[in-house]
């Protein structure tokens, strides 16, 4: 038997289909870390679609390390994404728990800088992004969670642009598992 089911495969075939049709622009773009690109991919289309959002869903639930017990992300564009794996996890009787990271803490109410269930101190928690540039994003989420007693080791992410994700992760002594690769779509 291979790594993945015949299913992951099915479905990986779907969602890139999905983001080649409504995700992959060409034209001028500013990016999050300030480069310039002549292309970009938002996700969000796809992600914020039933469809595309139960495939993401499906495939990170896979490729997710079995042994950790919430994901996480920072707002926005893993929100649709976290929230859709604890809801899979859950129809497949998994308990999962989500947490979100706000890019600013609330000046007010709970002053959280962190959304969702207090879980214990030393839980492993998987990280999603929707796409990875610099992994600058990224690894504020890490900081932020590895700063309230979690444990970081990998960081899920729909597409890698291969443009120095990877290797600042791995300095964070962090694995980047990615669906794909920018290539898939050039
Ligand atoms: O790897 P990086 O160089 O950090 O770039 C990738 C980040 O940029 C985008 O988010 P954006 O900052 O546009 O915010 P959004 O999710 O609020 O749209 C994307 O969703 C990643 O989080
Ligand atoms: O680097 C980014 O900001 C970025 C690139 C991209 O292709 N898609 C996206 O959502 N963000």
């Amino acid at each position: 038997m291979g790594k993945f089911s015949d299913k992951y495969y099915l479905n990986k075939a779907k969602l890139l289909k999905q983001l080649i049709e409504k995700s992959y622009k060409k034209g001028n773009f500013t990016l999050s870390s300030g480069k310039k690109s002549s292309h970009y991919l938002n996700c969000k289309p796809v992600s914020l679609n039933g469809e595309g959002l139960n495939l993401i869903s499906d495939l990170f639930l896979e490729l997710k390390d079995s042994r950790s017990k919430a994901v996480a992300g920072l707002t926005l564009g893993a929100d649709p994404i976290v929230s859709g794996l604890i809801v899979k996890a859950a129809s497949q009787g998994l308990g999962l728990n989500g947490l979100i990271i706000r890019k600013e803490i609330k000046q007010y109410g709970t002053k959280a800088g962190i959304e969702g269930p207090n879980l214990e101190e030393g839980t492993l928690v998987t990280v999603l992004e929707d796409v990875v540039t610099t992994a600058g994003s990224v690894i504020k989420a890490i900081k932020k969670l590895r700063e309230n007693n979690y444990v970081v080791e990998e960081v899920l992410s729909i597409v890698d642009r291969q443009e120095g994700g990877l290797e600042a992760l791995e300095d964070e002594n962090v694995k980047l598992k990615s669906l794909f690769t920018i290539k898939d779509f050039l």
